[in-house]
Order: structure tokens, then C-alpha cells, then sequence
């Protein structure tokens, strides 16, 4: 199944009629400049182009008022001095003969993406509208919005199709209270957004949108306000909220759609956000998303108005969407103390509603506000830091994001004769010669090793040598012993210069000491043994109590864990192990295999021994790039195992910070 694209010169046609310095920056071009960049770049000829409609009264009647409606209905004509008459009645807004019927187009194209997805036509899709929606409420235009295009979308998804719970991402800069309002008491709705807050001194300026505003009676916790209290957050800050917040609530609310406030006034260069993260986090942040839901996710535009970053950043979203490889962030250096201020805050929050916070043991039980924090903090503000806010937002400078190439082969593989390979992966046959290295390997490692254990291993390093030249995008094989073959392959891959190896083994087994002795390879091994004390900077152990059948536990190790470390650890491939007799679920290892993939540009290794046999399917199947099933809603995990990834995270995040999600931060 394809990726949608809904868009529509039409919606570029209306515009500040009058000067308002609040509305100048929503100007056309924003979907001009973002639709030419996916055009430019060969993007729209991948997607399925769909066209746009007009919502109907009753879809606006979902989310707005009639007479909210009506009194819109009569902007069309109006004269110059009526529209702004009108629009004095709202906050930085303005109306146009011709906003009206724009409006209903951007409602009516998040539709059309929601009916595209939701009757299965395609897996994913964007849309690209102006006016944005997010801060429209039941009676009130704001914000540049008129009609709140994915509340609606929302509610006609529950309507129509009767999903049961929908996530809401919301990644704009601004709080789209509109959402919050539309939702605040409705459990079927999680609404996530973080914004530009500064302790309420940004605009909306709203109390609402500070952290402890959890939603209400039965939505209490399923609004989620993660305030940015500083400018100048960058792709570090991003992901540890994704890692430490809304992902793990997001797989234990576990959703039947996804839907994105596609905002990128949240990426460098935008005068209105003035953050640092870069157009590629979009990337990522995108691909983090397109495994719950099995893969049924709606970008709807948002806002977005430095015209460079915002056609970057969209074409990045797209990109994922349509199954690219993500690009290598660089230069991650960890969530800065605000951010892990209000990390503590949201965590503290939420903790009483989401059992995956309810260990959490760095949380205080008072309730802290950033307030009193920032206070605190005023004192000891050196004055750098003040000259730093004081001076102008100057015109950023960051590199053009890298190409993400696809590989002529998506999935390669190796498996003994009379197992057959996967539809649509390509069987790795004997490679021509055996190699110098692989005969000195065979003494060294293979000495007693029969032929085919040779010959698969000579395979396997063909595969990684056709992945280091992105021939391949990732690749499987099914050996005799996955635990010596696991060895061969680290040593091997550590010879070369530039390469580091992000090892994930599940289950028990021993990792040989001498791989973790470079420095290029980080192992983080998820089991039931209790192997804590083995533990170092590049040696992982995750203890289970119950073991890798422990879905809650797992889950909370990859997000908390994993997923930090492979970050900050940034590989260049990524070797996934599942020894014998783990006991993993076939849906955890295919969620793992999934996540992995947003490290080394894809370029993965499974190992499996023969008697997983059953597991290449369902391996393969992730690997071709298609979702993983649902893990269902997640009970909370065991007490002790929250407490073990616990201790591990305060033991490493002197080292890796990333794994912050509390307390001092070193920046
Ligand atoms: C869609 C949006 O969130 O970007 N609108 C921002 C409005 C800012 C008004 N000061
Ligand atoms: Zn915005």
C-alpha cells in the first residue's frame, strides 16, 4: 500500500488583506514552497495523489457551533472593512473573502486522508492545507485557524468508522488548545503536544497548556502538555520526550489511528519557534510513529513559516512515509536542564493515569512546578545565558538534510538449503571465494565448524559488505549457531575503520568480552538472567524478572533504554540477535526489528538459529518495511524489572545522556 498526498493549489488563494504583524508570516507560499520541494525532489510521483473536497456542514458540526458556522458562512461577503470588523471578535487571525471555502477544502482534505487510510487504500498519508486548525475552537477562530481541521478528522474517525482510540501528535510549536478543548474529557482521545512556553509568557499564554493540565473526569490523563520553558531546543530534546514520554504512554494507550498536527514551526529557522532541531528529526519522529496503529498515520499540516525549513521538513515526513531510509542524527548531546525539568514535571503528572510511569523512582511525589524551578533557576543564570535570550533571533544557518537513498535490494537473506526464502527478499547464494579473512576466521573461530557453517558465515559477510555499500537495506540469516556467529560478525565489522556496531541480543547467552572492549560496539542484551554486575559503558544487561515474555517490561527497556542508546551510540549497523529459547513474543521482536531500523539508515542483521525457523516470516515481513502488529495495551510492568532499567539508566547516563529523564543535566 501507498503513502496519500492531499493537496490543492486552491488553498493558496486568500491572504492578509491589511497589515496585522501577528498574521504576516501565514502567508501562501508556505504550501507553494512545501508542494515544489516534494515535486522537486520526486516525491509526488511516489505518492498517491488524492483529490481534495469541501467538509459539509455536518463534518464542521462535529467540532463547532452552528453559530460559530453561520457567522463564518457570511465572511465570503464581506467587505474589506466587515472581514476585519469580524476578525477583531478573535486572536491573531484574519479573515478573506475567500477563507471560508480554503477552510472547508483543509477540513475536507484531512478527510479525505482519514477515508483513504482508514478503508485500507492506502498505509499512510499528508495532507498539505492552509488555514491550519489546531487552535480553532468550538466558537472561535484563532491562530491563524479557522476550522480545526484534525479535531474533526478525529471525530469523524470515530463517527464513521467507529475507531475506538485515536492519538493525536501534536509537534507544533504552539499548544493547540482547540485540540485540548475539543478533547479534554474524552478518553478515547490522547492528545500529546509540546510547545513554546516560557512559564506562560509565550503566546496563547494560556495556563492550560502548562503540564498539570492532564484533562478531565474521564479524560484525566489523556492530554498530554509537555511546555518548552527555553528556546533553542534541538533533536536531543525532541527525543528524549518521545522516548521518555510519549512513546511509552502512546504503546500502552495503544491507538487504532495516528493522527499528526504536522506543525514544523518547531524546526530551526522559524522565527516563531526559534528552536534548533533540524528538518531531519522530522524523519524520525514520523518513523517513531509508524508503529502504532499498524502504520495508520495522518499528517496533517499545521503551521510552519520559515519557507526553507518547512519545505525540508515536510519532504523529510514524507520521505518516512513512504518507507525511506531514516538519515544518521548526528551530534546528539542530550536534553538540556529545562527540558529535563519539564520532562520531571509531565512524568510527575501522569504517573497516577500510566502504569508505565508508575515506577518511575526518579519522580518526586510533591508536585513541582517549572515556576517555582525557574525561579530557582533566575538566581543562578549566569550572564551568558542572559545576554543569549536577549539577543535576536538571527538568521540560523543548519546543513541541507542528507540524501536518503534506497537500496536496489530492500531485504537480503541467508538460510540453509530447503528453507524457503520470504516473497520479495533475495536469497544470498555462496559467495564466489571464501575470502583470506574467512579462512583465518575459520581457524580462528570455525576451527571445528562443518562446511555449511563456513559457507553460511562467508554468506553473511557478503550481505553486511553489500549493506556497508547500500546494495542492501537489511538482511537475515538463519544460522546453526547464532551466538558464535554473532562474534564472527562483530569482529568483523569492528575491523573496519568507521564502523560501530549496535549489538541487541534477546535472550540469554554470553557475550564475549573482547567485543566490548572497542568501544565500537554497544551491546544491550534483554533477558531473565541477572547479569547487572557484568555491566559497563558498552555492555548492557537488561534483567527481566519473567523474562523476554515479559511484553510491559520489554516495552519499557526499548523506550527507556534502547532507544536512547542506539541514538546517542549513532551505528552504522545494527545486529539483532535472538538467541534460542528466548521466550520474546513474535509481535515484541517484530516491534523491536521495527524500531531498530531508525539507526544505521536501516541497515539491520538479524540472526536467528534453525530452530526459529518459524520466526523468518514474520522477520522478513519488518524488514520489507511493513508494520508490526499491535502489542495490545500494556498492562504495567513488574515493579522490579521498572526498578532494574532504572538502575541502569542512572548507572549510564553519565555516559550516554540521553538516557536523562530527570534530575541534573550536565548541559
Ligand atoms: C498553526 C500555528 O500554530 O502555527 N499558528 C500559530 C499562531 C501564532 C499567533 N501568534
Ligand atoms: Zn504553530
Amino acid at each position: 500500500m501507498g503513502t496519500a498526498l492531499i493537496y490543492d493549489e486552491e488553498m493558496t488563494k486568500y491572504k492578509l488583506l491589511w497589515v496585522d504583524p501577528a498574521c504576516k508570516i501565514e502567508v501562501p507560499e508556505r504550501l507553494t514552497v512545501s508542494h515544489g520541494a516534494l515535486v522537486r525532489n520526486g516525491l509526488t510521483d511516489r505518492c498517491i495523489c488524492l483529490p481534495v473536497r469541501e467538509a459539509v456542514d455536518a463534518e464542521i458540526l462535529l467540532v463547532h457551533s452552528e453559530e460559530y458556522l453561520e457567522a463564518v458562512k457570511q465572511t465570503p461577503h464581506m467587505t474589506l472593512e466587515d472581514l476585519k470588523e469580524f476578525t477583531l471578535q478573535y486572536g491573531d487571525v484574519y479573515f478573506h473573502p475567500n477563507i471560508y471555502h480554503c477552510a472547508k477544502l483543509a477540513v475536507g482534505s484531512a478527510l479525505q486522508l482519514v477515508d483513504s487510510v482508514l478503508m485500507g487504500k492506502v498505509k499512510n498519508g499528508m495532507a498539505l492545507v492552509r488555514p491550519p486548525g489546531h487552535h480553532s475552537m468550538r466558537s472561535a477562530a484563532n491562530g491563524f485557524c479557522v476550522f480545526n481541521n484534525v479535531a474533526i478528522a478525529a471525530q469523524y474517525a470515530k463517527q464513521k468508522y467507529g475507531v475506538k482510540r485515536i492519538l493525536i501528535v501534536d509537534w507544533d510549536i504552539h499548544h493547540g488548545q482547540g485540540v485540548q478543548y475539543c478533547f479534554e474529557d474524552d478518553p478515547s482521545v490522547l492528545y500529546f503536544s509540546w510547545h513554546r512556553y516560557e512559564h506562560q509568557k509565550f503566546w496563547p499564554n494560556l495556563k492550560d497548556s502548562d503540564y498539570d493540565i492532564v484533562g478531565k473526569g474521564e479524560g484525566a490523563g489523556f492530554n498530554i502538555n509537555v511546555p518548552w520553558n527555553k528556546v533553542g531546543m534541538e533533536n536531543s530534546d525532541y527525543l528524549s520526550v518521545f522516548c521518555h514520554v510519549l512513546l511509552p504512554i502512546a504503546y500502552e494507550f495503544c491507538p487504532d489511528l495516528v493522527l499528526v498536527c504536522a506543525g514544523f514551526d518547531s524546526a530551526i529557522g522559524d522565527l516563531e519557534g526559534e528552536m534548533c532541531a533540524t528538518p531531519d528529526i522530522f524523519a524520525h519522529l514520523t518513523y517513531l510513529l509508524m508503529n502504532l496503529a499498524e502504520g495508520k498515520l495522518c499528517a496533517v499540516l499545521e503551521g510552519g513559516y520559515n519557507l526553507t525549513s518547512l519545505a525540508q521538513s515536510v519532504c523529510q515526513t514524507v520521505q518516512t512515509l513512504l518507507g525511506d531510509p531514516l538519515p544518521p542524527l548526528t551530534n546528539l548531546t542530550g536534553p538540556c536542564r529545562s527540558t529535563l525539568e519539564s520532562l520531571q514535571c509531565v512524568r510527575a503528572a501522569h504517573r497516577q493515569h500510566w502504569s508505565c510511569l508508575r515506577h518511575a523512582v526518579d519522580l518526586p511525589t510533591f508536585e513541582i512546578s517549572t515556576i517555582r524551578i525557574k525561579s530557582s533557576g533566575e538566581e543562578n543564570k549566569d550572564e551568558a545565558e542572559v545576554w543569549e535570550e536577549q539577543k535576536s533571533p538571527e538568521e540560523k544557518i543548519w546543513p541541507e538534510p542528507p540524501k536518503r537513498v534506497s537500496p536496489r535490494v530492500c531485504s537480503a537473506v541467508v538460510l540453509p538449503d530447503g528453507v524457503v526464502c520470504p516473497d520479495a527478499c533475495e536469497r544470498l547464494s555462496s559467495s564466489e571465494d571464501l575470502g583470506p579473512h574467512l579462512l583465518t576466521l575459520k581457524k580462528d573461530f570455525l576451527k571445528d565448524a562443518d562446511d555449511s557453517a563456513v559457507t553460511a558465515l562467508s554468506r553473511v559477510f557478503s550481505l553486511i559488505d553489500k549493506m556497508k555499500n547500500n546494495e542492501i537495506r537489511n538482511g537475515l540469516a538463519l544460522v546453526g549457531d547464532a551466538a558464535m556467529t554473532m562474534t564472527c560478525v562483530v569482529q568483523h565489522v569492528a575491523a573496519e575503520v568507521d564502523s560501530r556496531v549496535f549489538l541487541v541480543c534477546v535472550g540469554n547467552g554470553n557475550i564475549p568480552g573482547h567485543i566490548i572492549e572497542d568501544g565500537k560496539t554497544l551491546v544491550v542484551q534483554i533477558s531473565g538472567e541477572d547479569t547487572e554486575e557484568q555491566g559497563s559503558k558498552y555492555y548492557v544487561p537488561v534483567c527481566l524478572k519473567k523474562g523476554c515474555t515479559d511484553t510491559s517490561g520489554f516495552a519499557q527497556a526499548m523506550f527507556s533504554l534502547l532507544l536512547p542508546l542506539g541514538y546517542q551510540h549513532n551505528p552504522s549497523l545494527v545486529l539483532l540477535v535472538r538467541m534460542p529459547g528466548s521466550g520474546v513474543c513474535d509481535i515484541m521482536w517484530q516491534q523491536l526489528t521495527a524500531l531498530l531500523q531508525s539507526f544505521a539508515q536501516g541497515h539491520t542483521l538479524v540472526l536467528l538459529q534453525e530452530d526459529d525457523k518459524a520466526c523468518v516470516g514474520p522477520t522478513a515481513s519488518i524488514l520489507l518495511g511493513n508494520p508490526a502488529p499491535p502489542l495490545g495495551q500494556l498492562p504495567a510492568s513488574l515493579k522490579e524489572d521498572a526498578e532494574a532499567v532504572e538502575r541502569l539508566r542512572s548507572r549510564l547516563q553519565a555516559d550516554w545522556n540521553l538516557l536523562l529523564a530527570t534530575g541534573e543535566s550536565t548541559k
